[in-house]
């Protein structure tokens, strides 16, 4: 399905907006919740990743596919490997299987789970057998990927005697870590990071409780580059908090120079995007290690509004759905941009001219769809595979409409 885009009449009025639960919240509480089935949850994300890994957690014994779920694949595996009695072949669609997950592996093997690579030395599919795990203490390289750290954090409390994790290097995507130890103290589980360490101790039991999820900031993301991108819109988004476990609430923050106002309505739970008519930079520069997740949009709204930009800490786009860095350079410069990558960062130069009617092509990331979907106020354009958007936002393109984006949906053909 290919989407073509064009700019409709923007709204007057404020236009609300229910996002849905965070992918990353919800994952994390549905491996918890395996283990601990007195816990409920409020506001689960409908995405396709947190909809294939609730299902994952059903099977015991067979095949699991997480089709291009990344955080599903990693903790399922660190899941699995520590649960008695598991049988499983667990894999992914073919990008799936080019993202690595020795690391991961290797830590798990080290504290002696039982995983054999079916294809690929260090990459999925896997075979799985799960046992009891009965030593205290790894360490793991931490500037790949946070989501190999949380897999362990996460199954820790299976673990008779619960886990030390040692963090080898510099840790990337932090905020990822921390939300991971937020859900553990929230659930009642006694955990720590400090110092390169963390701790989680063992539980057979919590409380029984109800977890509300908070919306996804990263999917808030596209409409802050949308405020940012339009003269005047103003939307008002739910449910969402200034006390949130997501690093890329730091969206409020970093698009404050971009034009975009972030008002927390405490009552109602939500955030009003109010469009300010300030000077812009003439140039962004931003570390983004913290939110990778942030750089497409981020990296498009300086594109649509003709400023450059340097974005680094970067180093983990390449092994994501795609290599983003590079899908970003490619489609920017089909635009008119002039975009240089390195392994860790993307420059942008200050472009004052967006080409009309090109086509967007998405390399089955979901980011790219909806990072470049913004553009639409400022140029005609066409998103390659559209559907893409549903691994982590199913209702991406109706949303999108409801503020004034005309969006034809139809075949994927040229
Ligand atoms: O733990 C998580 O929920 C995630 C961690 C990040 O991955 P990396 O740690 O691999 O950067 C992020 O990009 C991904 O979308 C979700
Ligand atoms: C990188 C992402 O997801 P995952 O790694 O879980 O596939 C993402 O949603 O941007």
């Amino acid at each position: 399905m290919k989407a073509i885009l064009k700019r409709g009449e923007l709204p007057s009025e404020n236009i609300k907006i229910n996002i849905g639960g965070s992918k990353s919240e919800s994952n994390r509480l549905l491996i918890l919740q395996a283990q601990f089935p007195n816990i409920s949850i409020e506001n689960l994300s409908e995405s396709d990743d947190s909809t294939v890994l609730k299902k994952a957690l059903n099977v015991i014994n067979g095949t699991v596919d997480v089709h291009h779920a990344g955080t599903a694949m990693r903790f399922l595996t660190a899941y699995f490997a520590a649960k008695e009695g598991a049988a499983i072949l667990l894999t992914g669609s073919q990008r799936m299987q080019q993202r690595p997950i020795g690391i991961l592996v290797e830590a798990l093997r080290n504290l002696g789970a039982d995983i054999a690579f079916v294809k690929n030395e260090g990459f999925p599919p896997l075979k799985i057998k799960g046992k009891k795990l009965l030593k205290t203490e790894v360490t793991i390289k931490a500037n790949v990927s946070s989501q190999y750290i949380s897999a362990l954090m996460l199954m820790a409390p299976m673990l008779p005697h619960g886990l030390k994790i040692v963090l080898d290097g510099n840790t990337t995507s932090v905020p990822y870590i921390e939300m991971t130890l937020s859900l553990l103290k929230k659930i009642g589980i006694e955990s720590s990071f400090a110092n390169n360490e963390i701790v989680v101790s063992a539980a057979k039991n919590v409380e029984k409780q109800s977890l509300i999820v908070e919306s996804d900031w990263s999917s808030a993301s596209y409409f802050y580059s949308l405020v940012a991108l339009s003269e005047s819109l103003q939307v008002t988004l739910g449910s969402f908090s200034r006390e949130s476990l997501q690093g890329d609430a730091a969206l409020a923050q970093l698009y404050n120079s971009l034009g975009v106002e972030t008002v927390f309505n405490a009552s109602e739970k939500t955030i009003s995007l109010v469009k300010k008519d300030i000077p812009l930079p003439d140039s962004l520069l931003l570390d983004l290690s913290n939110t990778p997740d942030l750089a497409q949009t981020i990296a498009v709204s300086c594109f649509g509004l003709g400023i450059s930009c340097r974005l680094t800490g970067l180093h983990t786009l390449k092994i994501k759905e795609t290599d983003r860095l590079l899908a970003l350079k490619t489609e920017l410069e089909k635009l008119g941009a002039t975009v240089q990558i390195d392994e860790n960062s993307l420059s942008l130069e200050k472009t004052s001219q967006i080409y009309l009617n090109k086509t967007i092509e998405t390399y089955q990331d979901h980011r790219m769809a909806m990072a470049f979907a913004p553009l639409a106020l400022r140029t005609e354009l066409t998103i390659q595979n559209a559907e893409v958007v549903s691994k982590s936002y199913p209702n991406f393109w109706k949303d999108l409409q409801k503020i004034g984006v005309v969006c034809e949906l139809g075949s994927s053909a040229k």
